[in-house]
């Protein structure tokens, strides 16, 4: 045999190989779910379609079915699962169900060089460890810095009215709040991006962001192995990301000994790391998760906030700005009926985080009563499936209705706690691994749009498509929106 037959032997093999590894899902995966077929994923790459179509299309129906599914994601194949059973089983057993984040799941990424191990990826004694550091400046914290930058805010968008410009992108601004946010709430300095409209860091976060979520890496992760020129760079940018971030916080916290004094999750951590509870690497990892989860998912939530406000602007946007109009105290908003009912419905209509899949079996496991699933398998959730199945929210499952969370404010709150309880809305996780951040987030969110809806009024840019993100994050994709100032004050 030729050596060119030999090596189009071996070509065909690998190709055959790795087909049969991407088009099949293993054979020891359950086979009493449905499979999605494995092209499903790759549609959004090539169709203009969104997430929430991709859903209804190909996984809705299997997945109401049987409350779980395969999926291929992320270079290999995974079980997604969505009943509220399952989910309460999985958020229990963390034994069995072990988190496994991008450190462990493909260390050799950009992603997992650039968020590394971390209280929301990490498991067992080292979470434990990075959880108490962390759980008090999370939960107790200034809101002064979210009314300022609120305003600063607005004033950036009444300029950019003022200026004559006709809609807004979104986006950008909005990661410029959200990142004013919890750099000044929760890491001790200021990104200030929203003072300056060009910052070094935030032009890096946006260069490196690109690259590390570029669709083609996230799906072959492997990719980031072969020695890729440009990728290479991608490491050293996210490399120099961090280093400059940490050094914000040594500049502000470490070095004039502020930490001491000072009561934000950064200072605990620089207390945990002098105590030797964690390292350096260790260190700098939260302070990246606490800046990319802290903006991240915020940003999400508001723009999402800000679309259905304009999209139901006449009865939603109306009705919260009679709310909010004569409330002078922050606090006071989390005690308004509207305002809070509008807010659960809106996470529970667009998860920020939709699909989450970092968990790994630890051993032969059943989920539910007869779906047996291997060791080494990796677990995930789709929250979008959860909230909008019609066994957990009725018929009106897919409509936008505030109101179903009560009329007052005890019965809201008490409907919001019984649906994390029960697992039907778990875009904040829930039991042990719930969300650090979320009432750090809903406090943002009240205290946000209440200064928009008193200085602003604003509708859908009617050039403007209305469609999901295609992967990934939920949220409205390139959201354009049209501002007037609101005069009738
Ligand atoms: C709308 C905003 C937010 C949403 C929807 C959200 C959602 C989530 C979700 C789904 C998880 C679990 C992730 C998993 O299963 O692996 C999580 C965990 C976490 N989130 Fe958030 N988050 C938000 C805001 C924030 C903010 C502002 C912070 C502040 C730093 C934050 C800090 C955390 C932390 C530390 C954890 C890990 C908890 C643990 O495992 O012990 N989150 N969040």
């Amino acid at each position: 045999m030729g050596i060119f037959k030999i090596l189009g032997l071996i070509l065909f093999l690998i190709i055959s190989y790795i087909a049969f590894v991407v088009v099949v899902p293993p054979l020891n995966l359950p086979k009493n779910i449905p499979t999605i077929p494995f092209y499903v994923i790759f549609l959004p790459v090539i169709f203009p379609i969104d997430q929430t179509e991709l859903y209804d299309l190909y996984i809705r129906e299997s997945m109401e079915k049987y409350g779980a599914v395969k999926i291929f994601f992320g270079s290999r194949w995974n079980i997604l699962v969505s009943r509220s059973e399952y989910l309460s089983q999985i958020f229990k057993d963390e034994d069995t169900f072990a988190k496994s984040g991008n450190q462990k799941k493909i260390p050799y990424s950009a992603i997992a060089a650039y968020t590394g191990d971390n209280v929301i990826s990490a498991h067992g004694k080292v979470w434990r460890d990075y959880r108490n550091a962390i759980t008090k400046g999370l939960q107790h914290f200034d809101d002064a810095p979210i009314s300022k930058n609120a305003k600063l805010f607005c004033n950036k968008i009444k300029e950019r009215v003022q200026n004559g410009q006709v809609s807004v992108h979104m986006g950008p601004l909005s990661q410029r709040l959200a990142l004013d946010n919890i750099s000044q709430v929760a890491l001790g300095f200021d990104f200030a991006t929203l003072k300056h409209e060009k910052n070094a860091l935030h032009e890096l976060l946006i260069h490196i962001k690109k690259q590390i979520f570029h669709p083609f890496f996230l799906t072959f992760p492997f990719l980031d192995l072969l020695p890729i020129p440009s990728r290479r760079k991608t490491f050293r940018d996210i490399a120099r990301f961090r280093g400059l971030l940490v050094k914000r916080v040594q500049d502000q916290l470490i070095n004039n000994y502020k930490f001491e004094q000072t009561t934000f999750a950064a200072s605990d951590l620089i207390r945990a790391h002098n105590k030797g509870t964690i390292d350096y690497k260790q260190l700098s990892d939260n302070i990246v998760i606490i800046l990319v989860a802290g903006h991240e998912n915020p940003q999400l939530l508001f723009n999402t906030s800000l679309y259905l406000l304009a999209k139901y602007s006449s009865e939603w946007q109306e009705r919260l700005r009679q709310e909010v109009k004569n409330v002078t105290d922050p606090k006071a908003l989390a005690d308004l009926p509207l305002l809070n009912a509008f807010l659960f419905e809106t996470v529970r209509m667009y998860p920020p985080l939709n699909t989450i899949i970092n968990r790994c079996t630890t051993k032969v496991c059943k989920l539910g009563m007869d779906i047996v699933i291997p060791k080494n398998v990796y677990v995930g959730y789709n929250n979008f499936g959860t909230s909008h199945d019609a066994k957990n929210w009725g018929p009106t499952a897919n409509d936008f209705e505030p109101d179903r969370w009560g009329s007052d404010i005890e019965t809201i709150r008490k409907n919001w706690r019984l649906a994390k309880n029960r697992c039907v809305v778990t875009a904040f996780h829930g039991g042990r691994r719930a969300c650090l951040g979320e009432k750090l987030a809903l406090t943002e969110m009240r205290i946000t749009l209440a200064e928009m809806l008193n200085q602003l009024k604003w509708s859908l840019d009617p050039e403007w498509e209305e469609k999901f993100t295609p992967a990934g994050p939920l949220c409205p994709l390139n959201l354009m929106l049209r501002f007037k100032e609101n005069v009738a004050k």
